[in-house]
Formats: structure tokens, sequence, C-alpha cells
């Protein structure tokens, strides 16, 4: 069992209660401990009966940093759409103007932290599917452990009014000491009983794709990312948990990720990365351009080297990476990319890939590079604005989360967003998936159809469905 010995936290509650009587407004204390080695899936399933629905997940692609969160102390949420980053940003300084945090540990992703994520386009008509979820929402947690390169540390976060007393530091130690003592148990899973899989419209998809492709030649457009949804059914509730531990076992060199809200949970395994921020050091991925995996190491092979030299999945990568090194040109005195892209091999499909690392100047803060970024060619198209509208107009699907950047951010500004992709929504014994493709001059219905059917896999397989 994990167990805190000294805390801080006493005289901190003290100093933050006597804080927010001076401010008039909530005060945040905030105290991280080094402690042993905790499974961050053990710790996530362990909040289930206290913190279901208060709950985050997220593994970055090396394997080597995770965070998770259980509870939720504060939340940052905005339904504006011009200025949801900026909204963001301003109420996560306001925050943490006045935290109080006691962090001996210089470790990204510990302290006060915010984990969420901005829907694909505010401007879209939202329907009931995404109900539970802001155009932007971020949760701070209560209780985060954050695994970085093997080295656990736990942070423990509390809101502190003008009328809290000293009860509050009991209340909490006591909910951290049982949160602590759950955390190293291996969780029991459920099954997952899917009973039908409804493809929502799969004609009138390809004939949206048909009709992109013909307009390309009367229009300013050179890509369109056009997604579509697979509603599942399930005998019995489908525990999160379950679909996480298979993503975990199958999806290794992916960002894994779980966020809930309000009961509904979206997750995914996504290969791809908008931004990452580690200090001045700034790192973003181009990924466009697919193709399946061989069955044989030799026809895998040569499928990878068609993907390499196919002028059609060329030209949808190259989209992406010109945007990508103009943006962040914008804001980076260096910015360094390879001249060729090269494979990423993921379990059930290859991807065009450029990795782009830039050197940011003081002031870009990482929610500025998020807007900026978002959304890449890879997922909405270009020109970025008219993409954008084209979508909302005639793509039959609300995104919401899908496609749209999902992650963290700590106090000291440093944290990752992924493209939420290759993901799902969660809703009771119901899931929505989502897979989507990017469309070009040289796109052809039928074969865009079954590269989308490729990119439901490693979700569908998570949810206990048969891989067609
Ligand atoms: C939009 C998706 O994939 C994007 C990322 C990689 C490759 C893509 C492609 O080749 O079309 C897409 O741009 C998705 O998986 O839903
Ligand atoms: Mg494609």
């Amino acid at each position: 069992m994990v167990a805190i010995q000294e805390t801080e936290l006493r005289q901190g509650i003290l100093d933050a209660i006597e804080r927010a009587k001076g401010q008039s407004q909530s005060v945040l204390v905030s105290e991280v401990h080094k402690i042993d080695r905790i499974d961050p899936f053990y710790f996530f399933a362990s909040g289930r009966e206290k913190f279901f629905g208060e709950r985050f997940f997220w593994k970055d692609p090396e394997g080597e940093d995770f965070l998770a969160g259980l509870g939720i102390c504060g939340q940052i949420q905005s339904d504006q759409g011009a200025d949801r980053f900026f909204h963001v940003e301003k109420e996560w300084k306001r925050f943490m103007g006045t935290a109080l945090v006691f962090n001996k540990h210089n470790v990204n992703g510990t302290g006060p932290s915010m984990f969420g994520g901005f829907t694909f386009d505010p401007l879209k008509k939202k329907t009931s599917l995404w109900s539970k979820f802001s155009e932007a929402l971020f949760h701070i947690p209560k209780y985060m452990l954050t695994i970085v390169k093997g080295e656990a540390y736990f942070t423990t976060n509390v809101i502190c009014t003008q009328h809290d007393d000293m009860s509050l530091f009991d209340k909490v130690t006591r909910e951290r000491e049982e949160v602590l003592s759950n955390a190293g148990q291996k969780p029991a899973l459920g099954r997952l009983d899917l009973k039908d899989i409804i493809e929502i419209d799969p004609e009138a998809w390809k004939q949206t794709v048909t009709d992109v492709v013909n307009g390309f030649e009367n229009s300013e457009l050179k890509k369109v990312v056009l997604a579509r949804e697979l509603r599942l059914h399930f005998t019995d509730e489908v525990q999160s948990e379950s679909v996480l531990a298979n993503l975990l076992e199958n999806q290794h060199k992916s960002f894994t990720f779980a966020f809930e809200s309000n009961g509904d949970c979206f997750i995914g395994a996504s290969p791809e990365r908008l931004v990452k921020k580690d200090g001045a050091s700034l790192f973003s991925a181009c990924l466009a351009g697919s193709i399946a995996r061989g069955i044989t190491p030799d026809e895998d092979e040569s499928l990878g080297e068609e993907l390499l030299t196919d002028e059609k999945n060329l030209i949808e990568h190259q989209y992406v990476v010109d945007m990508i090194k103009g943006a962040m040109e914008e804001t980076c005195d260096e910015v360094i990319l390879p001249e060729q892209p090269v494979l990423m091999k993921m379990k059930y499909i290859q991807h065009l890939y450029t990795p782009v690392i830039g050197r940011n100047r003081e002031g870009t803060s990482l929610l500025h590079l998020v807007n900026r970024l978002h959304p890449t060619p890879a997922l909405g198209g270009l020109p970025k604005q008219a993409a954008i509208v084209k979508i909302r107009e005639i793509e039959q699907l609300d995104r919401g989360l899908y496609a749209a950047p999902v992650g963290w951010m700590d106090y000291q500004g440093n944290g990752e967003f992924a493209v939420a992709i290759r993901s799902g929504l969660i809703q009771g014994n119901e899931a929505s998936l989502f897979a989507g493709c990017g469309i070009v001059a040289d796109s052809n219905a039928e074969s865009e159809y079954k590269e989308t059917s490729i990119k439901f896999r490693p979700m569908l397989t998570a949810l206990g469905g048969k891989i067609t």
C-alpha cells in the first residue's frame, strides 16, 4: 500500500482559507508527493465506485508518460465558439494566479493540471449525442497519478473557500488514504457483449465523397476530411475500464485516453499528436495517407513501399506538412522536419508520417498553438476555413470531440494534446465510433470507404466487435 507520511497540506489549507477570505474567491491548494509506482490503469479503474463520471486517463505513445485523474475539484468550460481557447487560457491563469503549490519535483504533469478537450467545430449544430460535453471542457482532478519515465507522483488538489475550516483537511486526508489504499488493486473487468452494429448510411456517405471530389474543380478547396459513424448496442452497460484495458493491450504506439463527463466516456487510441510543449521544445506531427497492413512481412513491406510512392497519398500528406510547418514557423525560431515522410505502422494500418520539432519563442502558450494548429488538414482540410465550413454543411455527423484536440496542461504551461481520432463515445449500453479520411482530387469513394473501415478496427475490436 502507498502511504503519504508527511504533508504540507494542513498549513496549505489554513493559508488558502485565509487567502480565500481576503480575496472573496476560492483558492486552490496543490501538493505533490513522489510515491512508489502504482499501475495507472489500476488507479483509473479503482475510482469507479467513488468517482465514476469524474475520471480521466492518458498514456503517450512511447508509454513513458501517464496521467490519471479521479474526482473533479475544478472545471473550466465554455460553449462560446470563437474565443474558447482564449477563455480556457484566461480561466486557467486566473485559477493559477492564486493557487498555493507544494511541489519539490520539477516534472511536467505534476501539481495543478487540467485535462480535457475542445470540440472539433463549435459552430456545427450540436446534437444530443454530445450533450454531456461542452465546446471546451477541462477538469482539474482532486487526485492525480503521474508517471514520468517510470517514476510515480501523486498530486492532491483541494479547493478552499472562505467558508471552509480545518475539517476540510481531515476530510481530504481521509479520502486520500482511501484512494491510495484502493489504487493498487487489480480491477475485475466486466464482459463486453456487443449485440449489434449499425453503420450509419454508408451509401449516402460514399455519395458525399463523390460530390466533394466532383466539386474540387470549381472551388478553392483542395482537401476535405469526411468522417462517418458506427452506432453500437450492447446487452449490458459498457465499462470503460474493459475498453481501456483492450486498447492498452493492443494499441501500444498510441495516445490512449479516456475522458468522463456526466456518465458518458470519450475514449480512444490515437496515433496522432497535435502538439506537445516541454519548456521551449515543441513537437507536432503530420499524419495523413494510409494503407492496410499486410498479412505476411513481404506483403506488409510492399504495401508500405506502395504508400511511400503513391501520388494521391503523398499529396494528401503534403498539405498537412505545409500547413503545420507554416504554423510552427510563426512562433518558433527553428523548425526541423525531414524532407520525406516515413511509415508509421500501427496494428491494422500504416500511415505516412512526418515528425516536426520546433524551438518555441518565449511567450507562446500551448493553448495558442492548439488553437493555431486545429484542425490540421489531416482532420479538416485545405484551405482550413473553407474546409471546416464544407464539413459543417455536408457531413451527416456531430463530431463532438472526435478529431479534436484532447490532452492536458500543467501549471507551468507544459502539456500535450493529441488529435482524438480512432475514438468513440460510450453512453451506457451504447457507443458511437467515428472514422474519417482525407478526400483529395484523386479520391475514390469505395477505397475511402474501405480506409475508414480499417480505421474503425482499433475501437471496434476493443469493444468486442469482430474484424471484418
Ligand atoms: C481522420 C482520420 O485519420 C486521419 C489521420 C491519418 C490518416 C488519414 C488519412 O489517410 O486519411 C486521416 O487524415 C481518422 O482516423 O478518423
Ligand atoms: Mg487517407
